[in-house]
């Protein structure tokens, strides 16, 4: 089966540092893929390079059988960045209008995305009038116009309550299922154990790509938060030992 992402030996430097070290990976369609790690190791950056916005330094990213950020792509890839990516002087629905006119689908589109965030109780108040989590979910709602094949979810439950929590990762499921590929970046390790598979990033390198159960396996423990902890020890006392 062809990948709908594949990346292979990306190296990207911004300011004066390199960020991210030849990273490598493929993901098929309708999956989860958790991207996680510590503040600053690299997430937002592999996410950029993803959809196409960020200047690479070498390697390959591919989307869909396309130069990632390549025109085709356009409507097939949704992007959810940290910052808020909607209008605060429009409405909610004013908002997925916009962009659902941008991507040629129509009013009804856009109101389905409002139900899945949540929002339909606040369709006709002004973003600048919501509250962060409700902010965020307004830029979601757009990320979701048109039914992209591949999304790329930048940090999407923060600032969200856990019932709320609940329901969007319900949803992500369900896109899966549909065959939508999802990676979404979190440093919350409970929300780990919801994706099908972890890329674990540190200091620009995955220090682990696996399904939730064989990283639990692999490092005796059931909660990943010490899994992350045993893997990075296991690998700075590797890197002692090749030091020494
Ligand atoms: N605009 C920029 N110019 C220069 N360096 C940057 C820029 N944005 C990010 N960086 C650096 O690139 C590295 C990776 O940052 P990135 O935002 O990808 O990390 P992250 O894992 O997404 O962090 P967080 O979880 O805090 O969002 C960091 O060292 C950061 O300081």
């Amino acid at each position: 089966m062809e990948a709908a992402v594949a990346v292979s030996d990306l190296v990207v430097e911004r300011g004066k540092r390199r960020v991210l070290h030849g990273v490598n990976f493929s993901a098929p369609s309708g999956t989860v893929i958790g991207l996680l790690g510590p503040s600053g190791c690299g997430k937002t950056t592999l996410m950029r390079c993803l959809v196409g916005v960020q200047k690479i330094r070498s390697g390959t990213v591919t989307v869909l059988g396309e130069p990632a950020g390549s025109a085709p792509l356009r409507r097939r890839v949704g992007y959810l960045t940290q910052q808020p990516s909607v209008y605060g002087d429009l409405t909610v629905r004013e908002n997925t209008r916009y962009f659902a006119a941008v991507l040629g689908v129509g009013h009804a589109a856009a109101d389905q995305a409002i139900a899945d965030v949540g929002l339909a109780t606040h369709a006709d108040q002004l973003v600048g009038a919501l509250s962060g989590g409700q902010h965020a979910r307004a830029s979601l709602a757009c990320a979701l116009l048109g039914r992209p094949e591949v999304l790329v979810l930048d940090e999407p439950t923060v600032g969200q309550d856990p019932v709320l929590r609940q329901d969007l990762w319900q949803q992500f499921h369900q896109l899966a299922a549909d065959g939508t590929l999802l990676v979404v970046s979190s440093h919350v390790m409970d929300e780990a154990g919801k994706c099908d598979r972890l890329l674990l990033m540190r200091d620009g390198r995955f220090v682990a790509d696996a399904e939730p159960a064989a990283l639990r396996a692999d490092t005796g423990t059931d909660d990943l938060e010490e899994a992350f902890l045993r893997i990075i020890r296991a690998n700075s006392e590797k890197t002692a030992t090749e030091v020494a």
